[in-house]
């Protein structure tokens, strides 16, 4: 029998992106890329990410947290899934506070009052073996990728994960489909990336449409939107607090001075709870 069957999901979304929680904790299995994309079949539990919780690693932490794409791959990082297991884990502990650790690092998150979770996503890596890049680039605030020149220049920034983040005069209108799909497996992209097309509506705000690597385009994308927030304060559009508004709705991100982390605060919300079965798992009953 499949180890995944029989175990507890919360199924959530961030602004639309959508989450499945598996926590692994009490009994913990390896989630195979199979099973990932077994799960996320549109007839089954379609999910943009899966957000898996494993004993931590560290004592002061409440998990360790692995995020696969519903392609089956591997994510160091996830804004959006971050915040829903921040609150699944105060509602659990009854502490507002709760420190996770991923790939990427420690993700400090705070759920206030209002149902608003914060979390530090850490500091943004800038260099071009960080991103991942295939080769050094330069400035990686200002790269014309080959074959999109037409685009303009990327801004490369990583949150544990690879971005590419495109300013463009109105990103309502860009075909993120199919640039983004094309650019998601551009050479310059060793590990995949994640393409950002962002306008600014306002001094302080920015309107982002997002082709995410391993799941497609999605209603929101914490670490785009983080990225994002970045790239607009190397190229010198914005100041380090910013709106970023996507299809799914606003997140507030701020690079901040004093540690050089990115703060990205936005809402949550619980969909519904179930059981895994082996047909959910692909399986014959
Ligand atoms: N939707 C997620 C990003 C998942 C990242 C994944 N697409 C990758 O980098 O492979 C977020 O809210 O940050």
């Amino acid at each position: 029998m499949n180890p995944l069957s029989h175990r507890p999901f919360v199924k959530m979304n961030g602004l639309g992106n959508e989450i499945l929680v598996l926590d692994l904790r009490a009994d913990p299995v390896e989630v195979p890329p199979a099973a990932a994309r077994a799960l996320a079949r549109p007839s089954v539990l379609p999910f943009d990410q899966a957000m898996v919780l494993y004993p931590p690693r560290r004592a002061d932490t409440a998990a360790f947290v692995r995020i696969l794409n519903n392609d089956g791959s591997l994510s160091a990082a996830c804004g959006n899934g971050t915040r829903c297991i921040a609150a699944l884990e105060a509602e659990r502990t009854g502490t507002p506070h709760v420190l996770f650790e991923s790939e990427a690092g420690l993700l400090d998150c705070t759920v206030r009052p209002d149902g608003q979770v914060k979390v530090d996503m850490g500091a943004p890596r800038l260099g071009w073996r960080d991103i991942p890049l295939a080769h050094d680039v330069g400035d990686t605030a200002s790269v014309l990728v080959p074959g999109f020149e037409n685009l303009g220049p990327a801004v490369m920034v990583s949150m544990g994960n690879p971005h590419a983040i495109f300013f463009v005069p109105d990103a309502d209108a860009m075909d993120v489909e199919g640039l983004g799909a094309a650019l998601e497996h551009h050479p310059l992209f060793p590990e995949r990336a994640n393409i950002s097309f962002a306008s600014l509506t306002a001094p302080d705000r920015i309107l982002l449409h997002v082709w995410e690597r391993g799941a497609g385009r999605t209603r929101a994308c914490g670490t785009a939107a983080c990225a994002t927030g970045v790239a607009a304060v190397r190229t010198g559009r914005t100041g380090r607090a910013v709106t970023v508004t996507l299809p799914g709705g606003p997140l507030e991100i701020e690079w901040r001075e004093s540690d050089g982390h990115v703060l990205m605060t936005g809402p949550v919300e619980h969909e519904f709870a179930g059981t895994l079965t082996p047909a959910m798992l692909g399986e014959a009953a």
